[in-house]
């Protein structure tokens, strides 16, 4: 059964399809195409297993296949340079398409290389990990890296649609799985108490990689995604509560220089500073942060950051996220399960305090 999802943004709405063996029907994979050039971009885990099905699909057109290697560390202004030089080569012109074929990693960079390439091209997410599937596949946050921070160069740009092949979770380390259940965690979180609670009762399942489980968790979290993105589609508002727990997350993936730390492991941690700060501000119970701690480790996900790190510098790299204004912390503070909230001008000492003592253990 496929399941559709649409991203109701007028007249650039588009498609998220969930199903097995999508990538096996060329012919969806050609209706989401624009003109003759097409750009395969994937990475060297991805591409040996799947670039084939996909090429497969092109027929005619003037294709070319670029692999990168994997890892956030690649998600860099170089590699995105080396993108471009690619489009050129290919000759590509403006009804190109650019197929984004991987995890977030080669989704954003990709996305990004699609928003730039002669000013903006069509693109279309065939996203491979739980986490690119169930978020950054969908709603158009492109962007790139700098040592200084993450996401730090970037545009909003969507895709034309969004082709989740459930089948390619089969080669997926079990790892990264895991990192993929800390952003849909982040939706019951923060949208959705029932679906927490859902969550806790399937936690066993999806570790599983039960078929049944994971498609329903993956079609869950991309209604709650296309449902924000098309009421708020570039953060003015509202979109910013799905940065809960990533103000601490991108400091923590900045400081270690991206390695070592999965953006979803970075995510779990910060969720869980983000709801204990709720909490010792008063804004959240703190049963709900022990109950969130709870689920996240069930989850086989870290809960406290690396040992060793400086809470300053940690506190450093907030003072760079993208949600600051003037130069004052604006964070996604917890309600309690289901309901977060943005908060201007969040004390700096409380925000260290809570760094220390998760680095206490
Ligand atoms: N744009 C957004 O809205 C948004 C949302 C969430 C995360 N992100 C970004 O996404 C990135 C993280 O994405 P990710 O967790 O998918 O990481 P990733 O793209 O690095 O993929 C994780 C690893 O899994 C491998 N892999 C991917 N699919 C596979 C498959 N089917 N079989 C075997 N190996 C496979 C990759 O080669 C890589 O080694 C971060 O850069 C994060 O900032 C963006
Ligand atoms: O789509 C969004 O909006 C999100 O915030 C989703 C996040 O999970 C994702 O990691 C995003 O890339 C973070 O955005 P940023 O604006 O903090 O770079
Ligand atoms: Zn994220």
């Amino acid at each position: 059964m496929t399941r559709t999802v649409h991203v109701e943004l007028g007249s650039r709405r588009y498609p998220i399809h969930i199903g097995s063996g999508l990538l096996e029907d060329p012919q969806l994979i050609a209706s989401t195409l624009g003109g003759r050039h097409v750009m395969v971009l994937s990475d060297a885990n991805v591409a040996p297993h799947y670039a084939d099905r996909v090429l497969a699909a092109l027929g005619e057109r003037v294709h070319a296949l670029h692999v990168l290697p994997p890892g956030e560390a690649e998600k860099t202004l170089a590699r995105f340079a080396e993108v471009m030089e690619a489009m050129a080569r290919l000759r590509a012109s403006r009804d190109a398409t650019l197929v984004a074929l991987g995890g977030g990693v080669i989704g954003d960079l990709g996305g990004f290389a699609a928003a730039c390439w002669m000013r903006g091209i069509r693109f279309v997410q065939l996203p491979t990990t739980l986490l690119a599937m169930v978020d950054s596949s969908v709603g158009g946050k492109t962007a790139v890296d700098l040592p200084a921070g993450k996401n730090l160069v970037g545009a909003f740009h969507q895709p034309s649609a969004v082709l989740i092949d459930t089948d390619t979770l089969a080669t997926l380390p079990d790892r990264e799985l895991r990192a993929g259940l800390a952003e849909v965690v982040k939706y019951g979180a923060i949208f959705d108490a029932d679906f927490l609670a859902w969550l806790e009762q399937y936690a066993d399942a999806l570790l599983a990689r039960e078929p049944a489980a994971l498609a329903e968790a993956i079609a869950r979290s991309c209604r709650h995604k296309a449902e924000v993105v098309a009421r708020d589609e570039t953060e003015q508002g509202e979109r910013a509560l799905l940065n809960f727990g990533h103000t601490f997350g991108h400091a923590l993936e900045t400081e270690v220089g991206y390695h070592d730390l999965l953006h979803g492991e970075a995510v779990a941690i910060g969720m869980v500073c983000a709801a204990r700060l709720s909490a010792r501000l008063g804004r959240a119970p703190e049963a709900d942060a022990a109950r969130l701690a709870v689920l996240l480790d069930r989850m086989g996900l870290p809960i406290a950051p690396p040992p060793g790190l400086d809470p300053e510098r940690l506190l450093a790299h907030m003072r760079l996220d993208k949600k600051n204004l003037s130069g004052a912390l604006r964070l996604i503070l917890w309600r309690g399960t289901g309901q977060a909230e943005l908060v201007s001008g969040v004390d700096e000492a409380e925000v260290l305090a809570v760094w220390r003592e998760a680095l206490s253990g």
